[in-house]
């Protein structure tokens, strides 16, 4: 069985990033000291673990379902694939995106299933995938998919308290019988030859929709410390998601709930040999939100003041955020440095986006 991998354990003597622990079963008990640390590592890493999530069965049998549609023949796959259009859902091929400002292909592969898709099986509502995919919807994707809306809804309640909105606020943004951009991602990279530059897997960004939660076996993700040039590996611990922060968050609250940068590279030493596979569910506002800072809030209104250098005000809806910057990857739209330093950009900006080198 090939979810039932046994890999070398993440080695003790690399840096790695001071994640706190959020008890999920504290936050829906509504613990107010559970709820200021998740607070806290909202606003000042923008990556936390989450324990007592209650998903790890159906994140196992996710596994199953992603390693099996990645295992299909090319061609196949081929059929669903996402295009060069902003599409994010279906099968995303391997060297279809660029991960640095020279163009250099990625190796790395993935399938997204629409939340809409999913619950609204067996009615199509944006596209269709493999019948890998359809094999597993009622039994795993699409009490995934609830699951994961339920530890969203339970989050956003905190952040609406702590950002002094009226309860039902991002919730209402994110009502899961609109249409939106949330998928489940399943990704797989090949091990590379030992070389000296590996190939990065997942080039620096900031995740474009409101949470993302993760689930890893394998080392690799990286996060860039705020306020530092230091990137250290984010440990997998088995039971534990790891939750974070992506853009639209960011610009709903001017700033207050952080993006973070982070990055995919090999996995370290000895698990660098293995095929690495790792599954998000991102969650991202309704389609025709329009992206900026939220009304009826104090504490984001000093926020948008004290940042005039932002421009919070994208007058963009959610879903042409996500597609601009799906597209902005695809390799048939690169256009060397300069456009790879500016195409790409989410609601952060650091060097470190622009100048990835593999
Ligand atoms: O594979 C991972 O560990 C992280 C993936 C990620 O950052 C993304 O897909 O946005
Ligand atoms: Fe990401």
């Amino acid at each position: 069985m090939p979810g039932l991998t046994v890999y070398p354990p993440f080695p003790d003597d690399v840096p790695t990033a001071p994640l706190l622990v959020i008890d999920y079963a504290l936050i829906k008990a509504g613990d107010n000291n559970e709820k200021d640390r998740l607070w806290k590592a909202a606003t000042e890493l923008g990556f936390w673990y989450l324990k007592n999530h209650g998903a790890d069965e159906e994140a196992n049998g996710m596994f199953d379902m992603g390693i099996e549609t990645l295992n299909l023949p090319l061609d196949e796959k081929m059929k669903y694939e996402q295009g060069d259009d902003g599409g994010s859902f279906g099968y995303k091929a391997a060297g279809k995106n660029a991960v640095d400002d020279k163009g250099t292909r990625d190796t790395t592969e993935f399938i997204s299933i629409s939340k809409d898709d999913i619950l609204a099986w067996p009615a199509v509502v944006h596209r269709t995938y493999p019948e890998s995919v359809y094999a597993y919807v009622e039994s795993v994707i699409r009490p995934f998919t609830r699951k994961a809306i339920e530890v969203n809804f339970t989050l956003f309640n905190v952040f609406d308290e702590k950002l002094g909105l009226p309860e039902g606020s991002l919730a209402g943004l994110h009502t899961p019988e609109a249409q939106s951009g949330d998928i489940s991602k399943f990704i797989k990279v090949m091990p590379q030859p030992q070389v000296s530059e590996a190939r990065m897997y997942l080039s620096a960004h900031t995740d474009f929709g409101s949470l993302t939660l993760l689930h890893n076996r394998l080392g690799g993700l990286q996060v860039l410390m705020p306020g530092s040039d230091s990137w250290l590996y984010v440990k997998p611990l088995p039971g534990h998601a790891v939750c974070n922060i992506g853009d639209t968050l960011a610009i709903f609250s001017a700033g207050i709930l952080r993006s973070n940068i982070h990055r995919v590279i090999p996995p370290p030493k000895d698990q660098c040999q293995f095929e690495r596979h790792s599954l998000g569910y991102f969650t991202r506002p309704n389609d025709a939100v329009v992206l900026r800072p939220l009304e009826g809030s104090q504490v984001i209104a000093e926020a948008v003041s004290k940042t005039p250098e932002k421009n919070w005000y994208t007058g963009a809806t959610s879903q042409e955020w996500v597609s601009r910057r799906v597209k902005a990857r695809r390799v048939k739209h690169f256009k060397g440095a300069e456009y790879w330093k500016t195409a790409i950009g989410g609601t952060e900006s650091h060097p470190a986006l622009a100048r990835e080198t593999a």
